[in-house]
């Protein structure tokens, strides 16, 4: 959880030299306000007014990161009260599996018993008072003036009652109420606030994936969920050919730990540095540069040019990094998605690398297609493909912070038989000799190692070549991966990347 001081304060009240709000009077060391709270802001402040409508339409199934650049835009919150807000949706949404049982032993009633709408509010101010550095007296009022504008005079007399019961005990103290004792995972789950079937599946996939022995997954477990709940940083990709990282370090970013074409943005809006603007560089996560990068270093002998294929590319993200790359070698590059929307995401994205594919004579396709379908259209037509499957996401739950709870197990039937049927098709179009990349967002056995077992032992044309050799980090040296391989599991709390998984397959004859 992370700590973000409230930038806007109670209007009208007093103010110091810096434009803090002073407090009325400090009361058994809690700051309070003489008014009553009904007396009191009655309206709600634009910032908590700004999280309330992204939780409303993440409720109505919107999605926090697409929602909210687009309300802060709306309303003009920059600045500090734009990662005020941030932290208001991203916190409340993802820490509802713990704020929803303190709210419920606060208000005396299961939360399914409460109105959505008054719950969304009781969430945004309970993250303030047990993740924020927000004064209690500010959490509260602020709160009870939200629930007055959106939720009516009635709720906000309720509110009022709960804001105040959950702030007479810290963090710790509501931790003891509400976790339960027994197994791990089910403390995890209530404590790190993520489904228990989420944190069972991570501790099998720490265990088959040889990144904990019985021993350490407690451990590891922890670190792992913990780290799903900590912002991801904001990386960047320098496009080969088309950017440079020092052109990135140059607009304020540091090298990034790990992608040798990664940059890290601190603090600030990418959109700022030209590199980005002119989508020569973009946002993309350090594990899917390693991706892109490790199916662009495998030997492959080819008669005439190359020919590359993304066969899921939307947004965009790899086939972005794949283009450029296949410029640089001289290849083509076919990007293939199922929806039209999301091709014309991808045709966006490579709009630089197209103009330099067309100014070199060089080919690259995006088209709207069945991925299922290609291997049959064009059989052994490429030599390097990449399968960056349709996943649970399971490994970017930082990223999404509506996803965990949206998400569930039988997902994992429908997924999985789209993705053994999109990486057969991978295997049928690539040509003697090419490599198969197959990756997920996500470290799930269901979705990694037994989709790439289960296809490659009913076909004795491909072989699962070494992954881990051919992921390189920014200084050259191999990044350090736990597990026997051949495949790679990133992890967030082990490599600070999304958990991306990848499997190379070489197709033999
Ligand atoms: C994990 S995303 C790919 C992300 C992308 N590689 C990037 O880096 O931006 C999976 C993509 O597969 C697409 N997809 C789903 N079913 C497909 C199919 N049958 N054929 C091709 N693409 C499909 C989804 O629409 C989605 O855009």
């Amino acid at each position: 959880m992370s700590e973000q001081r409230d930038p806007g304060g109670k209007p009208g009240g007093r103010r110091n030299a810096k434009g803090r709000q002073r407090p009325e009077r400090v009361h058994g060391g809690r700051e309070r306000s003489a008014q009553r709270p009904s007396e009191r802001n009655r309206g709600g402040d634009p910032q908590r007014l700004a999280a309330y409508t992204v939780l409303r339409a993440v409720a109505d199934g919107a999605y926090a990161n697409l929602e909210l650049p687009k309300v802060l835009r709306d309303r003009g919150i920059h600045g500090r009260d734009a990662a005020f807000t941030t932290e208001l949706v991203y916190g409340a949404i993802r820490m509802h599996g713990l704020y929803d049982p303190v709210i419920a032993v606060a208000a005396g009633r299961p939360v399914a018993k409460i109105d959505p709408n008054v719950l969304d509010t009781l969430r945004l101010g309970v993250h303030q008072l047990l993740a924020m550095r927000v004064p209690t007296h500010a959490a509260v009022d602020e709160t009870v003036g939200l629930a007055r504008k959106v939720n009516g005079a009635g709720a906000a007399g309720f509110v009022n009652a709960v804001m105040r019961r959950v702030s007479e005990r810290d963090l710790d103290a509501w931790l003891a109420e509400v976790v339960p004792t027994g197994e791990l995972t089910a403390r995890l789950a209530v404590e790190q606030s993520h489904p228990e079937w989420i944190v069972k599946a991570l501790r099998a996939a720490l265990l088959g994936h040889g990144a904990a022995t019985p021993d350490t997954v407690d451990t590891e477990l922890t670190t792992l969920v913990r780290s799903d709940n900590d912002p991801a940083k904001v990386t960047l990709v320098a496009r080969p050919g088309l950017a440079t990282v020092r052109e990135l370090v140059e607009a304020g970013a540091t090298p990034a730990p790990l992608s040798p074409v990664g940059a890290v943005l601190e603090g600030g809006d990418p959109g700022g540095i030209p590199a980005v603007r002119e989508g020569r560089a973009a946002v993309q996560d350090e594990g899917s540069q390693l991706l892109a990068l490790a199916l662009a270093r495998v030997p492959v002998e080819a008669e005439g040019t190359e020919q590359w294929l993304d066969l899921c590319a939307g947004p965009g993200g790899k086939a972005g990094l794949l283009a450029a790359l296949a410029l640089e070698a001289g290849a083509d590059l076919t990007a293939n998605e199922v929806s039209e929307h999301r091709t014309e995401l991808v045709r966006q994205t490579l709009r630089p690398a197209s103009k330099r594919a067309r100014d070199e004579g060089r080919s690259l396709v995006v088209r709207t297609g069945d991925g299922r379908r290609v291997g049959e259209d064009e059989p052994g037509r490429y030599h390097r493909v990449l399968v960056d499957a349709p996943c649970t996401g399971l490994g970017a739950l930082r990223r999404r912070p509506e996803a965990r709870w949206r998400r569930i197990p039988a997902d994992l039937a429908d997924l999985g038989r789209l993705q053994r049927e999109l990486l057969a098709s991978a295997i049928d179009a690539t040509a003697q000799g090419g490599v198969i990349a197959y990756a997920t967002c996500s470290p799930h056995l269901a979705e990694t190692t037994f989709v790439v077992g289960d296809v490659t032992k009913r076909r004795s044309d491909v072989e699962l070549i070494d992954a881990r050799a051919m992921l390189s980090g920014a200084d050259g040296a191999p990044v350090a991966v736990p597990g026997p391989g051949p495949t790679v599991q990133l992890w967030p709390h082990l490599h600070g990347t999304d958990g991306m998984f990848l499997a190379l397959l070489r197709k033999l004859a």
